[in-house]
């Protein structure tokens, strides 16, 4: 009998420096059996499917990379949106709000049906915005829409609290919660090194200079990155493949993920437990009472921006509608 192979496949929306990134993160720590790519831009689109494909060839890593359409991403076990508009140097992720929301918003339009089995990763920015629009767009269960959130500012909370405390970053237990943008806050009052709170490791983590300078290197990591070489795309290609490894492998991992917290009315990151099926259990944090302050005041913001946008998409829909309406008549 022949053998038969269990397909999986992860389709990336946009595959710019982010996008290319991820797939070639997914080809060497092999995730699935197929990659499929998707963007408007088709020889940059047939480029990175041939220069990816050469990646599978020796070591036969078992991932087949191909171009498809969005309907055909709508059938992935896992769709990641890297689609939209990168911040220029300087630029903060809210600006890109209306480009990239006008774009979700066509995705979420050329991508249906999409398989009710299929969960939903966001990257492009600003990514706890477009969380909130595409589970709206996408009609999907809420546990099944994530975005990346403040995972990536985790992972550079670590690195410096690795360097500061001479220890490995994989023994730092700490995250940044809340926004992946300006009002995100760092959960100091939970931080431990190992099981040793924070405090007691590493004692100089209790002074606000510290805390401060902390703060701010992990707030403006990106923009310093950016400024120096237009992107961030490493990082970012790191977690979202290890985020869909978890989601495909089922691996019930803890992370600190955006997704819909119903009682502040947006999306922004807490830590959640991550599996085949999406967020399947949301893991409570305790916060001291300055954590509980900015915790509510990034999604009083957040709930701001929503507001202006839901009006925006509104707008935009209707001249969609009209405009298929002129075709028709
Ligand atoms: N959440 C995070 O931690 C991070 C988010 N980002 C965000 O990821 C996004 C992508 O960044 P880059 O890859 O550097 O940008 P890029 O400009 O290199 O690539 C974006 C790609 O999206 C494509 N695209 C546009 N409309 C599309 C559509 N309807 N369907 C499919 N593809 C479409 C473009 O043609 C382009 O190739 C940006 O919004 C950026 O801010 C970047 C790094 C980290
Ligand atoms: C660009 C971006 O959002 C980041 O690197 O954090």
């Amino acid at each position: 009998m022949p053998e038969q192979k269990l397909k999986t496949s992860i389709a990336i929306l946009g595959c710019g420096d982010v996008g290319s990134t991820l797939a070639y993160t997914l080809i060497l720590n092999p995730v699935c059996s197929e990659v499929i790519l998707v963007d408007p831009k088709t020889a940059l689109l047939e480029a990175q499917v041939r220069d990816l494909s050469d990646a599978t060839y020796r070591g036969n890593t078992g991932t087949r990379v191909r171009a498809g359409t969005h309907k055909d991403a709508g059938q992935a076990d896992i769709v990641v949106i890297t689609a939209g508009a990168k911040q220029k140097p300087g630029e903060s992720r809210l600006s890109l709000l209306s480009r990239n929301l006008h774009i979700l918003s066509s995705i979420f339009s050329a991508m249906q049906p999409i398989s009710p089995h299929t969960i939903l990763l966001l990257v492009a920015n600003p990514v706890d915005i477009l969380t909130y629009f595409a589970r709206k767009l996408s009609g999907l269960p809420e546990s099944q829409v994530i975005g990346t959130g403040t995972s990536l500012d985790s992972a550079r909370l670590r690195g410096i609290l690795a360097t500061k405390a001479d220890v490995s970053p994989s023994s730092i237990m700490a995250y940044v919660l809340g926004e992946h943008g300006d009002s995100q806050f760092i959960a100091w009052s939970s931080a431990t090194i190992g099981v040793t709170p924070l405090s007691m490791a590493l004692p100089s983590s209790t002074d606000p200079t510290f805390r401060a300078e902390i703060a701010s290197h992990t707030r403006g990591a990106a923009g310093s990155i950016i400024a120096a070489k237009g992107c961030t795309a490493y990082g970012i290609g790191n977690m979202a493949a290890s985020i869909c490894k978890y989601i495909m492998y089922d691996q019930l991992t803890v992370r600190p993920l955006s997704f819909y917290q119903p009682e502040l009315g947006c999306c922004l990151s807490m830590p959640a437990i991550i599996g085949r099926k999406g967020i399947t259990r949301v893991m409570p944090i305790e916060l001291d009472e300055r954590e509980k302050r900015e915790l509510e005041d990034c999604a009083n913001g957040l709930r701001a921006v929503i507001e202006g946008a839901e009006k925006e998409l509104e707008a935009d829909q209707e001249l969609a509608k009209a405009l298929e309406k002129d075709k028709g008549a």
